[in-house]
């Protein structure tokens, strides 16, 4: 299912029914590069059709959710997942979760996708919200750290790949002295942190899916973007 309109072009659509859809435009639009990209708003099954991957932005996962059935795009959304590559952001990392922690009563509609179970508002509050410089394996000038922006961020709480799914590639951890220490979390002690907690985990690759618990579209950095289209787009096109 290659659906871009010419021969080489790349189309990413941006989930564009509420949140930071914007500011994912944009970013992409900057990015220079050899194949032509273009970029649509979703917000139709019909749209999702002209696509060959999708961004699902950060804002409010459950809003996200009910609008996306209100729009009849869960399903198509679910059937996307399955085969093209999606890249989570914060809300959209939840969406794309197996399981979800921390949930209002009535629960939470998920896509699915990423083999992870996760806690929504798991660093706390807006007022908890927090940034800090990350060192994330692949991308481009590797040595710069990349500024993470976490808004009411989720937190990972494991991973659960069962055998037939394709390997978890953890791309980026917090040190767990930035995790968050509250009651929520059953907090750590600080003298038995392990840096492989799961909790640590703030940007992983599974397959063709990328999962960020912040939000690279809310700076001028644009390298998990490119990130994105060389490590998930462009295998999923040639494979
Ligand atoms: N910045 C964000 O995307 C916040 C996510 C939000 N806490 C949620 O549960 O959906």
């Amino acid at each position: 299912m290659q659906a871009s309109a010419r021969q080489g072009d790349i189309t990413v659509g941006i989930l564009a029914l509420q949140g930071a859809f914007a500011e994912h435009q944009a970013m992409f639009q900057k990015l220079s590069m050899k194949r032509r990209l273009h970029i649509v708003q979703v917000r139709t099954p019909e749209d999702l059709k002209k696509c060959d991957a999708l961004v699902i932005p950060g804002g409010e996962s459950t809003t996200i959710a009910l609008l996306a059935r209100l729009a009849g795009l869960l399903q198509p959304l679910r059937d996307f997942v399955k085969s093209r590559p999606v890249w989570g952001t914060c809300a959209g990392a939840i969406l794309l979760a197996q399981a979800v922690e921390g949930m209002k009563k009535g629960g939470q509609e998920l896509l699915g996708g990423i083999s992870v179970t996760i806690m929504r508002n798991g660093f706390g509050s807006q007022a908890e919200s927090f940034e800090a410089p990350l060192d994330v394996q692949g991308l481009r000038d590797p040595d710069q750290p990349f500024h993470g922006v976490f808004i009411r961020a989720p937190v990972v709480l494991s991973l659960n790949p069962s055998s037939g799914d394709p390997p978890i590639e953890i791309v980026s951890r917090l040190p767990t002295s930035l995790l968050p220490y509250n009651h929520s979390l059953n907090a750590l002690d600080e003298e038995d942190s392990d840096p492989r907690d799961p909790r640590t985990i703030v940007a992983l690759r599974q397959g063709h899916h990328l999962l960020t618990t912040f939000h690279p579209e809310l700076t001028k950095d644009d390298r998990f973007h490119e990130y994105f289209i060389r490590q998930c787009v462009l295998p999923s096109l040639s494979s």
